[in-house]
């Protein structure tokens, strides 16, 4: 009996630490980092039909256009299964922050990719959606996968890394930083030594594992600054991704609550749980059985 409707969280992600070891002659960059989900994240709700069109409503209308990763997913599967016939309603409830190095929309695209190969009966490998998923954005593949993990290369090359799930207050700016112009900065260092996967040891948010992005955001964004200086006078603060998010980890949800309840009215967050499985993986195997 195939399935009819999905509803699914697609989880933020963490950027633990984020180490920028050199450039290739493409420009692109070799990363190592450490990807951790969180237990919080946009709620996705998937409507088979049989008229073969994909139409998506969302909370946030000025989201509702061809360029959504979620119409880009959908139109990639139709793409490379044209005797695909089914359509999808999809509705997305954005919650998590945009533009914020959570990773929003390259979890929507994921999340898409894994509902319609199951509501569609496509029965495509998950290696072949982190393919696509990677024609659709660097991280869209980590969300394919779903799984904590360290990424290298230029961010493909994916290797399982779980760790203790613990507690994150995550404080999200509300300032846009534009990733390929960071990127292009000639101010980002580019030469931190590649650690050896076998001797990763990653115990926190120690000197040892950082994000090169964070000193040249940090000196362009007085918000982002003003974020990891309040969080700094509590805990160890990280930068994730490009930012602007900005966070801390703690071992109890009760602690984190105690530091959040202190945060002034001019800044704003969330805390959630890091999760080593991807929500959206739980929830389908739950709903597929
Ligand atoms: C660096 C990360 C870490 O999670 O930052 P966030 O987006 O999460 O903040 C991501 O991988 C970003 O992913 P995403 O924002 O999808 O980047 P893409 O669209 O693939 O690339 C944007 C631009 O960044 C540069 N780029 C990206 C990845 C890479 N390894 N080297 C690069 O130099 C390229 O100039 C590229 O044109
Ligand atoms: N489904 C989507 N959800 C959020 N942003 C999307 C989506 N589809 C496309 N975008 C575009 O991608 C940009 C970055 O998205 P997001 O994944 O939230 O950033 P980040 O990787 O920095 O967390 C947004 O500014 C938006 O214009």
């Amino acid at each position: 009996m195939p399935i009819n409707t999905l509803k699914l969280t697609s989880p933020a992600k963490l950027n633990l630490f984020l180490h920028i070891s050199g450039q290739l002659e493409n420009g692109y960059h070799e990363l190592q980092s450490l990807f951790h989900f969180l237990d919080k994240g946009d709620e996705l709700t998937f409507e088979r039909t049989n008229d073969g069109i994909v139409t998506l409503e969302c909370n946030l209308s000025e989201l509702v256009t061809e360029q959504n990763l979620i119409i880009k997913a959908a139109n990639a599967l139709k793409a490379k299964v044209p005797q695909a016939q089914d359509g999808v309603k999809i509705n997305l409830q954005k919650v998590l922050p945009m533009g914020g190095g959570v990773g929003g929309g390259s979890s929507n695209a994921a999340t898409t990719l894994l509902a319609l190969n199951e509501l569609w009966s496509l029965n495509l490998a998950h290696s072949e959606l982190e393919v696509i998923g990677k024609s659709l954005g660097a991280d869209v593949p980590i969300f394919v996968r779903g799984r904590s993990s360290i990424a290298e290369g230029i961010g493909e090359k994916l290797t399982d890394y779980p760790i203790d799930e613990k507690w994150y207050l995550v404080l999200t700016p509300q300032v846009h930083v534009n990733t390929a112009l960071l990127f292009s900065s000639t101010e980002l260092p580019r030469n931190t030594k590649k650690i050896d996967l076998c001797n990763i040891n990653y115990t926190g948010l120690t000197p040892e594992h950082k994000n090169d992005f964070e000193t040249l955001v940090y000196k362009n964004h007085p918000d982002v600054a003003k974020a990891i200086d309040w969080l700094l006078e509590y805990a160890p603060a990280r930068l994730t991704g490009t930012g602007a998010c900005v966070f801390s980890v703690f071992e109890s949800k009760q602690e984190a609550e105690s530091i959040f309840n202190r945060l002034p009215a001019d800044l704003s967050g969330f805390i959630a749980q890091g999760c080593n499985i991807s929500v959206t993986h739980q929830q389908l195997r739950e709903q597929l059985s």
